[in-house]
């Protein structure tokens, strides 16, 4: 575990230069932001509907259909992370705009990777994000009607089997030594009779080919596709192919075959009625793919609106700083041990994973104007984690209520109040909503202070308290000066503070926050504080070689502070009654958990009641600092 305090000293001078500098990136990122968030004048108060611009605008527009219907097909083989935000504000977002719907699907026709756990979390994140499918929809629904279709192709004369070994495939699609294209070259399977074929397929079908031994090509060769002859995607695709694992979760034994992402996804498609086939750019280079199956089996007709799916691809999302990618992400959790005791899961909130983001307290309604804000165009959206925080800080700043949180606290002692002094004052949760409502906060003869608060020796520099130095509280009516303080001898770290408070007493230059000891109002609420730093040393961690312990040895020993002692003010009680802060997107709907209780710790940071939290065992997450971290206060 790291310690709190192990900043790393650097120069007073250096420091405060440093300081200026984030302050005034922090002023420009923040003023883009809220640029960006401004509705574009187009008339007195038009709202804008994102879905209805740009590159969303051109697809509707290639096919302005009355019933859209849209769709969401993650494979179910693993967690969604922040780019699937993306991919689901974009697909349910469409439809909605356009009074359409969207299925969410699940993409499971891979048997060997798929399992319960990710078909749940994947549900839970659409319905967090406040979207509700039309309908769930399984590929493995289809899988009678699949094979049916792929005979009829067989019938068709457009597909065969071929039992050509990877490498004569690859010579097949003329790939040569050199990694260049040649031309290409039908196997002698192809020209193989749709009697013939159809035998084979069944025996495929019955378990008399092991994997690799046999494999249905789709005829796409010698068909229209020769636009597209030097991509080396485009050659005779496999449409069924035997399995090592054969065991579906949902079918069971039942097939020893199953069907490629290339043959199922046009046609479920089809199937489900879907009118915009949205997918990310990398799908482009399949879309001939995807038209000459459906076309072959006529469930498509070419440059009509009437029948078939239009598939159009949008930018994906990446963000530097932090890795996405499932395989790259397996390599951590279950096992490694990631700067505390713990070892790290799926939902550890440093990573990017939509079940981590949501457990940290980022808001679901935060990640779609986050990527609603980055545009959805067919360029890749590339931004990195900072920026993330940025758009997270300035969404939460007007939508959770405002606290006074002590992160280490030092004990203050207003010796010039007798015992039982009680002043309460009612303090908003935010200054400027007064709809938040209000908080009675106690103030009494102790409270307690940051310990970054206070300094042992002064300095002309540091305005906050110090021996024979003033500061003021916030939510107080005087300011307080310190007499003296006390320390431990054995740690040397600051015990307690003497100080005295009231009207004589001489203004500060700042104003601190603090907590009151007041039993009666159940003040201190004692908690646990975790503050999250990037996972890694290296900001482009993507660049580091993850398959040779790359990542283990890039671990930041510092990306998990915890402080076990953080005090909350009572108010706190309110405020977790009232979750969730704020009431948006699927939340407002009651998809909430213990991490839709935020707000912000005024100086502090903003924070989110972790999963593991109890009522006697208080743990938040910070969600976001205040502002862009400098290394200092
Ligand atoms: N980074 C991303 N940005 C935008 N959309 C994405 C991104 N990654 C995946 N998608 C889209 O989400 C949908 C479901 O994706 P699926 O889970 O099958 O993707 P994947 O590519 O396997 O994800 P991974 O990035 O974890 O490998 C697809 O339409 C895919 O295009
Ligand atoms: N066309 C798509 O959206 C692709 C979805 C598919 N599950 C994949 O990512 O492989």
């Amino acid at each position: 575990m790291a310690s709190a305090d192990g900043e790393p000293k650097i120069s007073k001078r250096a420091a405060e230069k440093e300081a200026k500098k984030a302050a005034a990136k922090a002023a420009k990122e923040k003023a883009k932001i809220e640029a960006a968030v401004k509705p574009a004048s187009s008339g007195p108060s038009a709202p804008v509907d994102p879905f209805q611009q740009g590159w969303l605008k051109g697809v509707y527009d290639e096919k302005p259909v009355k019933d859209v219907h849209t769709r969401f097909p993650p494979e179910p083989n693993g967690y969604l992370h922040i780019g699937h935000a993306k991919a689901i504000t974009v697909n349910f977002g469409f439809a909605r705009s356009r009074g359409g719907v969207c299925n969410l699907r699940f993409d499971d026709t891979n048997p060997t990777k798929e399992e319960e756990r990710y078909f749940t979390a994947i549900k839970d994140m659409v319905y967090w994000l406040g979207f509700e499918p039309y309908k769930i929809t399984y590929s493995s629904d289809e899988f009678d009607k699949l094979y049916e279709l792929a005979e009829e192709l067989v019938r068709r004369g457009k597909a065969y089997v071929c039992h050509c070994t990877a490498d004569e495939v690859k010579k097949g699609r003329g790939k040569l030594p050199n990694g260049e294209h040649g031309s290409r070259v039908a196997c002698a399977h192809w020209s193989r009779s749709v009697e013939q074929n159809l035998a084979d397929f069944r025996a495929m079908k019955d378990g008399q080919y092991r994997p690799g031994e046999a494999v249905l090509r789709m005829k796409q060769s010698k068909d229209k596709l020769k636009a597209y002859a030097n991509n080396p995607a485009l050659w005779d695709c496999a449409a069924y192919r035997v399995t090592k694992n054969s065991h579906h979760h949902r079918t069971g034994d039942k097939w020893r075959i199953y069907p490629t992402y290339e043959f199922t996804h046009c046609i479920c498609d089809a199937l489900e009625g879907i009118t915009h086939s949205l997918c990310t750019v990398e799908f482009e280079t399949l879309r001939p793919a995807y038209n000459w199956l459906l076309e072959a089996l006529d469930m498509k007709i070419e440059g009509s609106d009437e029948k078939g799916p239009m598939q159009r691809e949008y930018g994906r999302l990446n963000v530097e700083g932090t890795i996405l990618s499932k395989r790259k992400i397996a390599t951590l959790v279950d096992g490694t041990t990631v700067a505390n005791d713990a070892t790290m899961s799926w939902d550890d909130p440093r990573l990017f994973t939509l079940v981590a983001l949501r457990r940290r307290g980022v808001p679901p309604g935060a990640l779609k104007k986050f990527v609603l804000d980055l545009g959805v165009t067919k360029a890749n959206a590339n931004t990195a984690t900072h920026t993330l925080d940025a758009n997270i800080r300035t969404y939460l700043e007007r939508t959770v209520p405002r606290l006074m949180l002590v992160l280490d606290p030092v004990k203050v002692v207003l010796t010039n109040l007798p015992d039982n002094h009680l002043e309460e004052r009612d303090v908003p949760f935010d200054p400027k909503d007064k709809e938040k409502g209000t908080h009675k906060v106690p103030f009494t003869k102790t409270i307690y202070i940051d310990r970054d608060d206070f300094r042992e020796e002064d300095d002309p520099d540091f305005f906050r308290l110090a021996p024979g130095k003033s500061v003021g509280l916030l939510n107080a009516e005087h300011p307080i000066r310190c007499i003296s303080f006390s320390k431990d001898s054995t740690s040397g770290k600051v015990t307690e503070v003497l100080a005295e408070y009231g009207a004589d007493v001489q203004p500060g230059k700042a104003r601190i926050h603090w907590v009151a000891d007041s039993p009666a109002h159940k003040s201190p609420i004692m908690a646990e504080a975790r503050i999250f730093n990037p996972l890694f040393k290296s900001a482009k961690p993507n660049e580091l070689d993850w398959k040779n312990g790359g990542y283990h040895e890039n671990l930041n020993p510092e990306s998990l502070v915890v402080y076990p002692n953080a005090m909350i003010e009572s108010g706190f009680g309110y405020v977790k009654h009232n979750a969730p802060w704020p009431k948006e997107e699927g939340e407002a709907m009651g998809v909430v958990d213990k991490s839709s209780v935020r707000f912000q710790g005024l100086r502090t940071a903003f924070f989110a009641l972790d999963k593991d939290s109890t009522e006697e065992n208080v743990i938040l997450n910070r969600i976001v600092s205040l502002k862009e971290d400098t290394g200092k206060k």
